[in-house]
């Protein structure tokens, strides 16, 4: 999706979250086909030359590296948005004055996340040798949980950008009041909804098809437990879709003091 000056609406990136989210539980049901393969996040677990890391970060890094390259070549007047390693899995920018320093970046933490509290959850324990194509779908589900994360950018840009709110977030930022912020970009009716959204989504997408064409939409038969995507959105996705919404907005008035009203 590109953003243009006239749909940078807080609705419209609204609605960007919510595609993100079929994709995320596509993604999450393709890396429950194989087993856990532990051995593909611990470090020095597979041998790699001149790599010092697990073979999911060489592989990541890999693919962020192809996808810089090539990058160049489609979109060669962009500015880079954020981040060491996704600048492939953030989205286009077509909008200059969202160009902020790399200020949120929380990639390592994400990482951590997903191998230790999300993998477990959704895999069987045990190593069934499909070491590429695990490490192939984890890349996948990290790189679309990162966009989801720090996709929070565009839109404290767009709370910011609340005639009403804004005297209300200057003062905040000012006071370097991060609970604040944080206080005032929570919708908790968006959260709420979004969580039993995602439920919904969870039961339809993983539910076996019968031969009749009538999905089995048993909980039990489900391809990834219904709690798991429910859960990592509530602990871990929504809290750090707001850190980066929060971190964002401490930085706004240093880079635009012009877009800063006079008082
Ligand atoms: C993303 C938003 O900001 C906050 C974070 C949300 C999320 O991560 O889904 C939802 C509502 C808000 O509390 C939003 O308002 O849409």
């Amino acid at each position: 999706m590109n953003f243009t000056k006239k749909n940078f609406t807080l609705d419209h990136i609204r609605q960007e979250l919510v595609r993100l989210e079929d994709s995320i539980i596509f993604a999450l049901i393709e890396r429950s086909q194989f087993q856990k393969n532990d051995i593909i996040y611990k470090c020095g677990g597979i041998n790699i030359k001149e790599f010092d890391g697990s073979f999911l970060e060489y592989f990541l890094h890999e693919l962020e590296c192809a996808h810089a390259k090539v990058r160049r070549y489609t979109s060669p007047d962009e500015t880079p948005f954020t981040t060491n390693l996704p600048d492939s899995v953030l989205p286009p920018i077509q909008f200059p004055k969202l160009l902020v320093p790399n200020n949120v970046n929380i990639n390592d933490q994400l990482m951590k996340i997903y191998i230790n509290e999300i993998v477990p959850k959704i895999t069987d324990e045990g190593d069934d040798g499909n070491h590429g194509s695990a490490a192939t779908k984890d890349c996948h589900v990290l790189q679309l949980l990162s966009r989801r994360i720090h996709f929070g950018k565009f839109v404290a840009e767009a709370k910011f950008n609340d005639p009403l709110l804004q005297p209300k977030y200057i003062e905040l930022i000012r006071n370097k009041d991060k609970c604040g912020i944080n206080d005032l970009l929570t919708n908790l009716a968006v959260e709420e909804k979004l969580l039993r959204r995602l439920r919904r989504k969870a039961a339809i997408f993983g539910a076996e098809i019968d031969g009749d064409g009538i999905p089995t939409l048993k909980e039990e038969d489900n391809k990834i437990p219904l709690d798991v995507v429910c859960d990592m959105y509530e602990k871990y996705v929504i809290p750090l879709t707001k850190v980066v919404e929060v971190e964002y907005l401490l930085e706004r008035l240093k880079y635009y003091p012009s877009f800063v009203p006079e008082f």
